[in-house]
């Protein structure tokens, strides 16, 4: 599992989060929702030890951790298929095997007929979905994605979506995804936690009990209007940054 105790974060002369508890179990996904600038990404940066935490502890004990950001950060001078194996050509795993695996992920993301080409070739949506393939070929049993899908129009969202559901919250793969959207949060997770405030900090956990099955739209409408229900939530999604009040 991986687990943040009484974690907080300076960056420069700005507090950015502070007492963050929180943990993602084995299998778990946990979506991160909150108004911009509320310190999501920090957050995630934090659990992926790519800053340095200020106070309190973050204890990583999965055994591979991988990453999807908001751009999908592909190597443009090599081709798909190079692109999703990166990451196994780093361990050292021989060509024919990793280009094998980024075969069949380029499969499972639907980019079967598209193994040649480079990523100024491929649309925005293709692209991410480059992006999620070579996260998965390491074997990653966390995935740490950050507003992956916000660049996408609405029809590829939904697709992008039902894509994570398949290829990672089914399967079982942990995943801690930092999102402003409350249906994309309820559709994906067992559990939705609210961040809010300056510094950043959770004002609200909530567990999805409903099963993934029969998260339909009108479902996912109604769970997230219940949530924006409760004060503290609602607050949060109004809440400015001073930086942001005239
Ligand atoms: N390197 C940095 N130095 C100082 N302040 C920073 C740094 N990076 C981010 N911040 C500040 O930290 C705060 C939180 O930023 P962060 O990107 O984590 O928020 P967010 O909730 O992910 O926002 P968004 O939803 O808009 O992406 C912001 O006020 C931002 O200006």
């Amino acid at each position: 599992m991986m687990e943040l105790r009484n974690a907080s974060l300076q960056l420069g002369p700005n507090r950015i989060l502070e007492a963050i508890n929180f943990s993602v179990q084995p299998g778990e996904s946990v979506c991160l929702v909150g108004p911009s600038g509320c310190g999501k990404t920090s957050l995630l940066r934090l659990a992926a030890g790519l800053v340095d935490i200020s106070g309190g502890s973050v204890e990583n004990r999965f055994a591979c951790t991988a990453a999807v950001f908001q751009e999908p950060r592909l190597l443009p001078w090599r081709r798909m298929l190079d692109n999703i194996a990166l990451g196994l050509k780093a361990r050292s795993v021989p060509r024919k095997e990793r280009l094998e695996i980024a075969r069949e992920l380029a499969d499972s993301v639907g980019l079967a007929d598209k193994y040649t080409l480079f990523p100024h070739e491929l649309s925005g949506g293709m692209q991410q979905r480059v992006a999620l393939a070579r996260a998965l070929a390491v074997g990653a049993d966390l995935l740490l994605l950050d507003e992956p899908f916000s660049a996408l129009d609405v029809g590829l969202r939904n697709e992008a979506q039902e894509l994570v559901q398949r290829l990672v919250v089914d399967r079982g793969i942990a995943s801690l995804l930092v999102t402003h959207d409350l249906t994309e949060a309820l559709r994906l997770a067992h559990r939705v936690v609210v961040i809010s405030g300056s510094p950043g900090h959770i004002v609200y956990e909530h567990r999805v009990d409903e099963p993934f099955a029969s998260r339909t739209q009108s479902w996912l409408y109604e769970a997230a209007a219940h949530l924006l229900r409760q004060p503290v939530v609602n607050e949060s999604f109004l809440y400015k940054p001073q930086s942001e009040v005239a």
